[in-house]
């Protein structure tokens, strides 16, 4: 099974098949679909893929790249030489950053062998790294020796809400958020997942050997030294901490400043700093937001129950009571990609331009999309709740108040509520959707 992917490998297809040297970076976090993708694109290309490991890679390559190119038997040992038997070749090395810890000079040899081998040839060289700390300083950053040598760049993300169908074609759009909540779009912890989704975790759980218990301190491992702060700074937002001081005070610390442990936690993706759309980006009122749900939820759940879980007295029940309130959050993040979607195929009232959320002095707004340049805004309230009628006037009613707090007087306003089931949905005061509108619009 493979899904999606299609801008990827539509983009990756251009460069092999060009007629030039390339050189591609693909990054992104463990477990995402780097080594998939780049085996998928070159599903019916004759390619050497070489998985790098702690130690020896000279001896191994040579044994894997022997394989398509037998000559390179009588190569000296060293990837100068290498490269000299591999030219017009597709190579792919997975795990790149682990070339680079076994010999850190590897950066200045591969500017080398591409500037002197293979610049004017039409060898496709595709690099793989998971540690987005380690790609980013010592392959991606114009301080590295191989900043001018590379022709494309792909991050790879997560999939999105709307793949989880392809996985689960019999899910209904509840379950799928419920999934969601779990494993983000990452298609390993996809993977995993059989339904009934709860019997799926119940089970998960109570295994000794269950991945959960261990997987973030494995993918930790390859950002952080000492991940005890993060960690905890992590807990600190899948809580709701979302501010400086909310962190802060979680954490129980007063005086220390903890902006560098949150700006390594950006440079790694586990979280993002948003601001109020409103505001500028210089502004001081940013709010902090762990990057995807299995984070997320590792540190709501796991995380905190770890001795538990270890000796078998977890109840899955600690997860289903407050999983209505944590998904909120989540939904809001669906919520997003479906008005995206709306706003791509000209379903909304106008085209916006920018999304996100607002909040001021206790106020909050879940989505604002706006124009600037037509001077039009959308003002959205997302409910992980089912919605009567009644409900809906009081939320819109609440909503269309602190729509007057945000500042956009001139703007033409428009309102919409996205529930997870809404009653009488023809109500023309604002737009209303609901999980039902999801198979029509995603
Ligand atoms: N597009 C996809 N559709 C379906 N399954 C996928 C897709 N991408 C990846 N997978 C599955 O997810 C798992 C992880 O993928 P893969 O090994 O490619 O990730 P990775 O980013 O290279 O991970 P790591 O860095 O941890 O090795 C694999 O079992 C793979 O089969």
């Amino acid at each position: 099974m493979f899904i999606n992917r299609e801008e990827e490998l539509k983009a990756l297809s251009e460069k092999l098949n060009s007629n030039t040297f390339e050189f591609v970076v693909i990054y992104g976090r463990r477990r995402i679909g780097k080594t998939k993708l780049a085996l998928k694109s070159v599903e019916n290309k004759e390619h050497i893929y070489y998985l790098a490991v702690e130690g020896d890679n000279l001896k191994h390559f040579k044994r894997y790249a022997s394989k398509v190119v037998p000559t390179i038997e009588y190569a000296r040992e060293d990837w100068e030489a290498y490269f000299n038997f591999l030219k017009d070749k597709i190579i792919i090395i997975d795990e790149f950053p682990n070339l680079i810890k076994e010999n850190p000079n590897i950066l200045s040899l591969f500017q080398r062998i591409v500037d002197v081998h293979l610049k004017d040839t039409k060898t496709k060289l595709i690099i793989l790294g998971s540690s987005i700390s380690m790609m980013g300083e010592k392959v991606l950053s114009y301080k590295s020796p191989l900043y001018g040598r590379k022709t494309g760049v792909l991050k790879i993300k997560p999939l999105k809400f709307k793949h989880l169908k392809e996985f689960f074609p019999n899910a209904t759009w509840k379950e799928l958020v419920e999934i969601y909540g779990f494993a983000d779009g990452i298609p390993y912890y996809l993977e995993k997942i059989k339904l009934p989704f709860w019997d799926y975790l119940e089970e998960e759980i109570k295994r000794v050997d269950s991945f959960l218990k261990y997987e973030v301190d494995f993918l930790m491992k390859y950002e952080f030294e000492e991940p005890t702060t993060y960690k905890k700074i992590l807990e600190a937002i899948s809580f709701g901490n979302h501010s400086l001081g909310e962190i802060k005070n979680y954490l129980g610390i007063k005086h220390s400043d903890i902006t560098p442990y949150l700006k390594n936690l950006i440079e790694t993706e586990f979280i993002e700093r948003e601001i109020p759309i409103t505001e500028s980006p210089k502004t001081k009122r940013g709010r902090y937001y762990i990057k995807d749900n299995f984070i997320a939820f590792y540190f709501r759940y796991i995380f905190p129950n770890l001795s538990a879980i270890e000796e078998g007295i977890f109840e899955i029940g600690e997860i289903k009571n407050d999983y209505n309130q944590y998904l909120g959050f989540v939904f809001e993040k669906v919520a997003k990609e479906f008005l995206i979607e709306l706003n791509k195929n000209n379903k909304l009232p106008f085209k916006f331009l920018n999304i996100g959320r607002w909040w001021k002095k206790g106020e909050e707004v879940d989505l604002i999309a706006l124009n600037k340049n037509e001077k039009r805004v959308l003002f959205v309230e997302v409910k992980w709740k089912n919605l009567k009628g009644k409900d809906v006037k009081k939320i819109l009613n609440d909503l269309k108040r602190k729509s007057e707090l945000v500042g956009l007087d001139d703007y033409e306003k428009y309102y919409a509520i996205i529930g997870r089931r809404v009653e009488n949905k023809e109500d023309k005061d604002c737009l209303l959707f609901d999980l039902g509108d999801f198979d029509r619009c995603l």
